[in-house]
């Protein structure tokens, strides 16, 4: 590892949050039905589940880009709304979104400089070594060029970069790499779990990929369909450090088939419903 652990890390406590979609009005959707997780700091947990059925939604509330209509959430002891002001907050979405005329060392740095500038946050300490950062995250040598220059992979390892460099209390992942070829996905997979192990962030990854799921989690939320609720909790005790080997294991296969059983019989009950 090399950065320690956060002392003040407590992890995640989402308690009875609820999401309606346009309150009081004639089309409101109710997204989330009460949700009620914990996780513990440093856990890798990802959130799976039928299509629409609030996986983003819960990640936005923790993100605060939106309020929940009920409930709460404390990351590391803090509203998320606290931690948003202090940039503790590690975002990762689908497309790196990176500045198109700024080098890659300067858009990993960009998030962590914007938040330092806001004389709140004066005196906030840098705990993460930019270099050090960049070559973890394979993107040594590249430091000075354009994201165009990169490949999706490399834009979204320096996407990860970034979310990385504000030291965040917690990494927030809304599927990042669904926009990728399936053999950069799988060789990703493998580049996070390394990263992560290294950086030891509390994780939160939203994917369709139940495979991809599996291989990097320590739990894996699966969630009913709408309005979305934690139907069931998946321990995923392989060992780490997970490899190749453990993808063509037997209890790596039988995990991902017996989530994948359960996501059919949830969808099956949607249908039916
Ligand atoms: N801004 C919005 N206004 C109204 N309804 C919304 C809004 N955003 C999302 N919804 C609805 O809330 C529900 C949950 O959406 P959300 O995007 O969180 O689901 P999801 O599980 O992430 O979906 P997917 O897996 O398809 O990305 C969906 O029915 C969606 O149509």
């Amino acid at each position: 590892m090399v950065e320690s652990k956060r002392l003040d890390a407590q992890g995640i406590q989402i308690e009875a949050v609820e999401v309606t979609y346009g309150v009081g009005s004639a089309e409101s959707v109710r997204a989330l039905a009460p949700v009620d997780l914990s996780i513990h700091a440093g856990a890798f947990v990802s959130l799976v589940g039928p299509s629409g059925c609030g996986k983003s939604t819960l990640l936005k509330v923790l993100a605060d880009l939106m309020p929940p209509t009920a409930g709460a959430v404390r990351i590391d002891g803090a509203a998320p709304s606290v931690l948003r002001q202090a940039g503790r907050i590690g975002l990762v979405f689908q497309q790196a979104n990176l500045m198109p005329w700024l080098t890659i060392e300067k858009n990993v740095c960009l998030l962590r400089e914007l938040v330092r500038q806001r004389k709140e946050n004066a005196g906030v300490t840098e705990s993460i070594d930019i270099a050090k950062l960049i070559e973890i995250v394979g993107l040594k040598g590249f430091e000075n060029k354009l994201p165009h220059q990169l490949s999706g992979g490399m834009q979204q390892r320096a996407a990860l970069a970034r979310a990385l460099a504000l030291d965040p209390s917690v990494l927030l992942m809304d599927e990042p790499f669904a926009a990728l070829d399936e053999i950069t996905r799988d060789r990703m997979a493998f580049e996070l779990m390394r990263i992560w192990q290294q950086y030891q962030k509390t994780v939160i990854f939203v994917t369709h990929s139940l495979a991809e799921a599996v291989f990097l989690s320590d739990r894996v939320v699966l969630m009913s369909a709408r309005p979305g609720r934690i139907h069931r909790i998946y321990e995923i005790d392989l060992p780490r450090p997970r490899t190749e080997e453990t993808r063509l294991s037997d209890a790596f296969l039988m995990l991902v088939a017996e989530i994948n059983r359960e996501l059919y019989k949830v969808m099956h009950e949607q249908v039916n419903q």
